[in-house]
């Protein structure tokens, strides 16, 4: 079997990984020359996983042409803003009737369009049978390290997340399918945000108590969303929604509690994001969740904080004061 991987940056390359256990041949398309090079005579990438070994059967290339061809699994792991232009310069090369899995975690700016529903809007109908998407308590170094994980694999056709699943089983990584396409990508979208509050609690210095709070109130509104556009409830108790929520509001690995951290000490999102290389996805999705909870009336006060705080230059300390002096609500409201 021949797999196909796009995008080599942390999690890219941890998948590239963990499929080559299964094919013979990966190949793993990048932008940036001298990660391709370094993957395909160092078997590393330096820039995103450093110092962890990379299968001999990952072949890097800069040629989205070489990366698809005959490919009988493809993985788009770009950082969500980046989805769109990618996958229409590989549009010509995607192979026909083989699952095309999206593990990025974000809602576009604008069209507030999940993953799967952009690759709806831009590949022709053909496709849409066969996408997927992958998500779930997941990061890419603990991966890359063959360390236990564990992840949903969603696609509305279960024949095409059981062939997903197969392909990537391994003794140190599980899948467990789901048809609930939209549940999984709300909980791990806009876990990122939540992730955000939660690092900021931290850099402030409020204590465990605020954490939880942040969790579990976080993982209602992602809920109260999600419900409101199709998902099923269950699925946000599951590894996508509250799995991963709880990773990446606690782990010290994550990129977006970092951010959070970060701007609870008072510093600048633009100074935060100079300084890092990696992609925050909850930074851009905290706009989504504030045009969405507009757009739905669904509250979003967690969500609506973080997005006042890195992009309208609210101080976090004013809103843990703004959260805390909300009216008063039944845990059961719904609100
Ligand atoms: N790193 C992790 O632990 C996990 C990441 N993800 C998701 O996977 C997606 C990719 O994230 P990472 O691999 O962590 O990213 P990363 O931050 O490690 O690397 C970003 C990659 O995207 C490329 N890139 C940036 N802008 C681009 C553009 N305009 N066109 C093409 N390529 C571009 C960079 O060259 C680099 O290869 C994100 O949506 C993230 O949320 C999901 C689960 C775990
Ligand atoms: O999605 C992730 C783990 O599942 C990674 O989270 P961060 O992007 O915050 O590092």
């Amino acid at each position: 079997m021949r797999g196909s991987v796009i995008g080599s940056g942390s999690f890219g390359t941890a998948l590239a990984n963990v499929l080559a256990v299964n094919c013979e041949e990966v190949r793993l398309w990048g932008r940036e020359p001298a990660v391709v090079e370094a993957i395909n005579t160092q078997h590393e990438n330096p820039a995103y996983l450093k110092g962890i070994p990379i299968s001999e059967r990952v072949r890097a290339t800069n040629s989205l042409q070489e990366a698809l061809e005959g490919s009988e699994l493809v993985v788009l792991a770009t950082p969500s803003h980046a989805t769109r232009e990618v996958v229409a310069k590989a549009q010509a090369f995607l192979p026909r009737h083989v699952p095309i899995v999206t593990v990025s975690k974000g809602i576009e700016n604008g069209t507030l369009l999940t993953m799967t529903e952009l690759l709806e809007d831009c590949l022709p109908e053909e496709f849409h049978p066969y996408l997927a998407v992958l998500s779930g308590p997941s990061f890419a170094k603990e991966l890359a390290r063959r360390m236990p994980t564990v992840v949903t694999i969603a696609s509305h056709w279960d024949k095409v997340a059981v062939r997903c699943q197969k392909a990537l089983q391994t003794e140190t990584f599980r899948s467990y399918t789901s048809t609930d396409v939209v549940g999984v990508q709300y909980g791990g979208a806009l876990k990122n945000v939540i992730a955000i509050a939660a690092g900021m609690a931290d850099g402030l210095g409020m204590g465990h108590n605020a954490r939880a709070a942040i969790i579990t109130r976080g993982l209602a509104e992602i809920t109260r969303l999600a419900v409101r556009k199709g998902a099923n409830p269950l699925t946000l108790s599951g590894l996508s929604g509250m799995g991963d929520l709880v990773l990446t509001c606690t782990g010290e690995l994550s990129r977006n509690r970092h951010v959070g951290m970060e701007l609870g000490k008072g510093r600048k999102l633009p100074d935060i994001l100079a300084d890092m290389k990696e992609v925050a996805e909850g930074v851009k999705t905290a706009r989504s969740a504030h045009e969405l909870e507009q757009k739905t009336g669904v509250e979003l006060p967690i969500c609506h904080q973080v997005y006042l705080i890195a992009h309208e230059g609210k101080s976090a300390r004013t809103a843990v004061v703004d959260l805390m002096t909300r009216q008063p609500k039944s845990e059961l409201s719904g609100a």
